[in-house]
């Protein structure tokens, strides 16, 4: 009978995943890494949180348009849940079991910074509802980008000025500054809390400048991907 190769802890494939709050740069950033890491021949797919899977994109349109807002923060925290239990079945774990790399813009410490910290949601709650929908799939890294809101906003609006796009705004968009501010200071406890997993960086600096600080922080990590020893 055929047995599998044992898969070295080395050559193992890893999940990444991106945090912070809103235009920090989390997707410019998760685009870059994906190059990065291509360019030295790991394989590797990005995806995004609410979403990734059709049934899990559902989700994120319903809750995004504002359609969930009075239901609460606890109903929208076991809807992100139900998005991500999708999110893991179809599309994370099967990636990790092939040997492709998973980078995901936001995940579980979403549900934790927006509903609980912020939105006051129960950390009993908030913890049963990761251990669900994670079912054993704790990212093996996590970016959080942090930046003042306030100079997020500002580029974010500058830029779109530049490109001369309207600035609309999600259900989470709107809050008020306060909030945001609030969001920020529930990222940097988690990452107090997960300092194996977590590595804070400012997002305050150039796109270039940001993606050579992620990169050092993700081959600090993962040493092999300096030595090309993806098996
Ligand atoms: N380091 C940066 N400096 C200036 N502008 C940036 C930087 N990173 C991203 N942007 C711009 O800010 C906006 C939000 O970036 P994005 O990557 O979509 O953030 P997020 O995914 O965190 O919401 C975009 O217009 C993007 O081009
Ligand atoms: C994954 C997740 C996202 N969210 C929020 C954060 C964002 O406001 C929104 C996702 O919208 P998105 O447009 O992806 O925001 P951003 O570009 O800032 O990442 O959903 C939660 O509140 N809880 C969650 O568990």
């Amino acid at each position: 009978m055929l047995q599998e190769a044992p898969t070295s802890k080395a050559s193992r494939a890893r999940f990444i995943t991106f945090e912070g709050g809103e235009g920090v740069g989390k997707s410019t950033q998760v685009k870059r890494l994906l190059q990065n890491l291509q360019r030295h021949d790991i394989e590797a797919v990005r995806t995004r949180e609410p979403g990734g899977t059709p049934k899990a994109e559902a989700i994120r349109s319903f809750i995004l348009q504002g359609r969930s807002e009075s239901w609460g923060p606890g109903a929208e925290a076991v809807l992100f849940a139900a998005a991500r239990l999708d999110h893991v079945n179809q599309l994370i774990a099967p990636n990790l079991r092939n040997g492709t790399w998973v980078l995901s813009d936001r995940f579980h410490d979403s549900t934790r910074a927006y509903q609980g910290l912020t939105g006051g949601v129960d950390d009993k709650l908030i913890a049963g509802l990761e251990s669900l929908a994670l079912d054993g799939h704790a990212p093996d890294l996590t970016i959080i980008l942090d930046m003042d809101p306030e100079a997020a906003f500002k580029r974010v609006a500058e830029r779109a000025i530049e490109d001369g796009l309207a600035l609309t705004g999600d259900r989470f968009e709107k809050e008020e500054l306060e909030w945001h501010k609030k969001l920020r200071d529930g990222f940097l406890s988690i990452a107090r809390d997960n300092p194996d997993r977590c590595v804070v960086i400012s997002a305050a600096q150039s796109e270039d400048t940001l993606e050579a600080a992620i990169w050092e922080a993700v081959t600090q990590r993962f040493p092999e991907l300096l030595r090309g020893s993806q098996a």
